[in-house]
């Protein structure tokens, strides 16, 4: 009897990514499908297609489908047994949405084996080309749904989110609005996650809370659809929808096609898709007081939050691994490559030099703060260069290797406030699990840990949320006992501790963090006011 293993599937914005671990958790087979690069004729850019107006980007579902055939089809000749798979699950890029036209549901559940998906599927979708996260044509109807149910606050303390041009709901607002007689025929509105799941299961496959909880339609508390933002949104939705489920709901068996044609046991489990961040908070293990920052080309916060306060940024959502707690992403969009500025401005270029100048100043870089923002910043919505002395006097600019302190420490001084804003607890259990570029630089990671006062600990997330849906395939079968993911996945490699706060970091930077957050507000961005 062959060992069994579980499948995480990763739907992501260039690529379809697969990862297979063994019962140990040892990644036992891994491949991707590169969409530009392998399914060239879709003749997509970065797996997307950006409208003449720069505002509409849709990528083609049947892409997606092709590249689910070319990965089957690479495992088989690869020798993949099939037969060893016991669950599978996986993610998808959050917020895009597909429509499957009236009858789709008898083709996905009489899939002939001897042909491959993107052929029995070519005549199923009622839009051929779905859109996804990166779009931002739905400003209108943004506004009208938080006009309908009582503003932008209101609908973040409904659905977690104000209301963002990329959330699904607003989505199918511009399809209902611009092509009634195409939302008519659709039968079935899928996430990424959920159409995912719909190929493997054969049938219509539910949204989970978790994703759900990106489409500014779901009430995030009671976990049902919010009556008034469907009605905002399209007439008849709830039926189109379908009910949510939890995120480790195990769905049912995997589609007979998969059997017949590749191999697959017929007693293999599809746990539900979720989004992609919520797959990689699985795959980073996070546990309630964790925090996951990703030092991007913008920085982005993953907390586990048990009691949120949602907020006119950022985003509460159900959390993907404990129903009854949530997850929040913040997006700062002033990352690396505000650090890149920096750095080259004032070291020349090198992240010795800047390191360096880190270790030349003192934490606290003696009451001086800054607030760095190249570009229109979303997180506070503010935008240039702004600079306070001790005296919170406002100074045109700082020594080099003050304004570089200055700006980390401003960087990670932002994250924790924002991050306490949305209900986020710094706890004596909390860890950091920092990861992307400058999580390599230990001097930064030092300024980031006496900001929070918790260690800081490293991890690769190459592949986070594809290993997070293995995660989950496993979790899904053991669920109902009440056995927790990290329970599931304790085998799994441990980050690395990277540094701990400095002593006496918690009471150098209380009073810092207050005088931040006063400045903050001085420089929020006010189009009617003069620039501060
Ligand atoms: O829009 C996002 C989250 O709100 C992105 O991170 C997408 O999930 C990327 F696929």
């Amino acid at each position: 009897m062959a060992a069994p293993c579980f499948l995480g599937w990763d739907f992501s914005t260039q690529q379809l990514k697969v990862i297979a671990i063994d019962e140990h958790l040892k990644v036992i087979y891994e491949d991707n499908v590169h969409f530009d690069k392998d399914l060239p004729e879709f003749k997509t850019q970065g797996g997307a297609y950006v409208h003449s107006d720069r505002l509409t980007v849709t990528s083609p579902v049947l892409m997606w489908v092709k590249a689910l055939d070319m990965i089957l089809e690479k495992m088989k000749s690869s020798g993949f047994n099939f037969a060893q798979v016991r669950a599978l699950s996986g993610a998808g890029q959050q917020h895009g949405s597909v429509y499957w036209k009236k009858g789709s549901i008898q083709t996905l559940k009489n899939a002939s084996p001897e042909l491959p998906l993107h052929q029995l599927l070519k005549a199923c979708f009622a839009v051929s080309n779905s859109p996804i996260w990166m779009d931002s044509s739905t400003a209108s109807q943004c506004s009208n749904l938080e006009k309908a149910v009582g503003g932008a606050q209101r609908l973040a303390a409904i659905t977690g989110s104000r209301a963002y041009e990329r959330f699904t709901g607003n989505q199918i607002a511009k399809i209902y609005s611009q092509n009634p007689e195409v939302y008519t025929q659709t039968e079935r509105i899928s996430l990424v996650s959920s159409f995912a799941a719909s190929l493997f299961l054969g049938a219509y496959a539910p949204i989970d809370y978790s994703d759900g909880s990106g489409m500014n339609l779901l009430q995030i508390w009671e976990k049902v659809w919010s009556a008034s933002c469907l009605d905002a949104c399209a007439p008849g939705l709830e039926e189109k929808l379908g009910s949510p489920v939890p995120s480790h709901s195990v769905l049912g068996s995997i589609s007979p096609y998969y059997i017949q044609r590749y191999g697959f046991s017929p007693d293999c489990k599809v746990v539900a898709f979720t989004g992609d961040n919520p797959a990689s908070l699985a795959g980073m293990r996070l546990q309630e007081g964790d925090i996951a920052i990703s030092l991007g080309t913008s920085d982005t916060l993953f907390l586990w939050i048990q009691e949120p306060t949602p907020a006119l940024e950022g985003h509460i959502l159900c959390n993907p691994v404990d129903s009854q707690t949530f997850m929040a992403l913040l997006c700062f969009k002033n990352g690396s490559l505000m650090r890149e500025r920096i750095r080259d401005d004032c070291a020349s270029g090198s992240w010795d030099e800047f390191s360096k100048a880190l270790s030349s100043t003192v934490a606290g870089n003696n009451g001086n703060l800054g607030f760095y923002f190249d570009v229109m910043e979303i997180t506070p919505e503010a935008v240039g260069i702004h600079r306070f002395n001790s005296d919170n006097q406002k100074v045109s600019d700082f020594p080099k290797e003050v304004e570089i302190r200055a700006l980390i420490e401003g960087q990670f001084m932002a994250k924790r406030i924002h991050a306490e804003k949305l209900g986020y607890k710094v706890m004596p259990r909390t860890r950091i699990l920092a990861t992307g570029g400058a999580s390599h630089n230990k001097k930064i990671l030092q300024v980031l840990s006496d900001v929070f006062n918790a260690p800081v600990y490293t991890i690769d997330t190459a592949n986070s949320a594809c290993l997070g849906s293995a995660y989950r395939a496993i979790h899904g079968l053991v669920a109902e006992t009440n056995v927790s993911l990290a329970d599931v996945v304790k085998l799994a490699p441990e980050p690395r501790l990277a540094v701990t706060p400095t002593t006496g970091a918690e009471e150098l930077y209380r009073p810092l963090l207050k005088r931040y957050a006063e400045l903050e507000q001085k420089v929020i961005y006010n189009p009617t006011s003069c620039p501060v």
